[in-house]
């Protein structure tokens, strides 16, 4: 892939997730700087990973060709406006936005109404070069950054472009959030082992090790629907009929669905407030 200057506006957990995966997968490091008002994030990543790091976003901004926008909704657009009245032309630069319910139109509204702005939603397995990211690029993008977008998000995980850009919120509920849903139903098992007997990390353990060699079997039998692999672990009035029987009695199915839904649901209603 080709090699720019990209400068992170904001360097927290998703941030720095991405730039880990980035350095890991040989990206230069002096082309990365992460810039954010205090050290605590960005000094960390410059001492384990040798990028640059700032805590003047204007000077960190000039100095890139690629600005990825990674602070919190809420401070995005104060955050821009800051740099636009500091001098920052965005004219020749592009802007990846990580950030949840920041539309492309309200970037650009702040940046200028031609900034060339690719939107996407990353996950945090980004970190280890697992991340699932979904990407959608305003007309103001060329082929080539669109391109070198595509490549970036691509060297920390899988990558799916959507066409309308109000699919990141299906992104946000299918990927972008999803770690925590895994986490949650994982910790929950694992407080259950607990009160069966095990210990913290023996639970955990069981837990954990059960939770990737079941990612890892979907992933390597594309072949298999998700519901065959599921039907495979159940013997006829066994133990797995029962927790199935249970989980479906309690509606698991519809309560993921509208968890799902709850998430995109505010990922719109964001794009309002923010
Ligand atoms: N966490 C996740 O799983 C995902 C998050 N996202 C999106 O990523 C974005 C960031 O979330 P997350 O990483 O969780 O948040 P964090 O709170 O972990 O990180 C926020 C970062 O923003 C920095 N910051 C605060 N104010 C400024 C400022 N004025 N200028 C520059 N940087 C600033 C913070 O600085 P400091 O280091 O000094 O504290 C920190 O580095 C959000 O928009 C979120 O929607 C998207 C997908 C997944
Ligand atoms: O919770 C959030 O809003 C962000 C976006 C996806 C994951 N974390």
């Amino acid at each position: 892939m080709q090699h720019k200057n990209i400068t992170f506006i904001g360097a927290g957990n998703m941030a720095g997730s991405i730039i880990n995966g980035l350095v890991k997968s040989g990206y230069p490091a002096k082309q990365i700087c992460a810039s954010a008002p205090s050290l605590t994030n960005t000094q960390k990543l410059a001492d384990d990973l040798s990028i640059l790091n700032s805590q003047d976003n204007n000077q960190s901004a000039q100095w890139a060709d690629v600005v990825v926008l990674g602070v919190k909704p809420q401070m995005m657009a104060a955050v821009c406006q800051t740099l636009v009245d500091a001098g920052v032309d965005f004219s020749d630069k592009l802007v990846i936005s990580i950030a949840a319910g920041v539309s492309v139109a309200r970037l650009q509204s702040i940046l200028g109404e031609n900034t060339a702005v690719i939107r996407t939603m990353p996950n945090t397995p980004s970190l280890l070069q697992k991340g699932m990211t979904g990407l959608f690029a305003s007309q103001q993008v060329s082929p080539k950054d669109k391109v070198f977008s595509g490549d970036l998000m691509a060297a920390v995980g899988e990558i799916v472009w959507v066409e309308e850009e109000a699919q990141i919120n299906a992104v946000i509920a299918a990927a972008g959030s999803a770690p925590a849903y895994f986490f949650l139903f994982m910790e929950a098992m694992q407080t259950k082992a607990m009160e069966m007997g095990f210990s913290e990390e023996d639970a955990r353990l069981l837990v954990q090790q059960a939770a990737i060699g079941s990612a890892e079997m979907v992933k390597q039998n594309p072949q298999l629907d998700l519901a065959t692999l599921r039907n495979n672990v159940i013997s006829k009035g066994g133990t797995t009929a029962e927790a199935v029987r249970t989980f479906n009695e309690l509606a698991l199915p519809e309560i993921v669905g509208k968890a799902m839904q709850a998430a995109s649901d505010r990922g719109a209603e964001m794009e309002k407030l923010f």
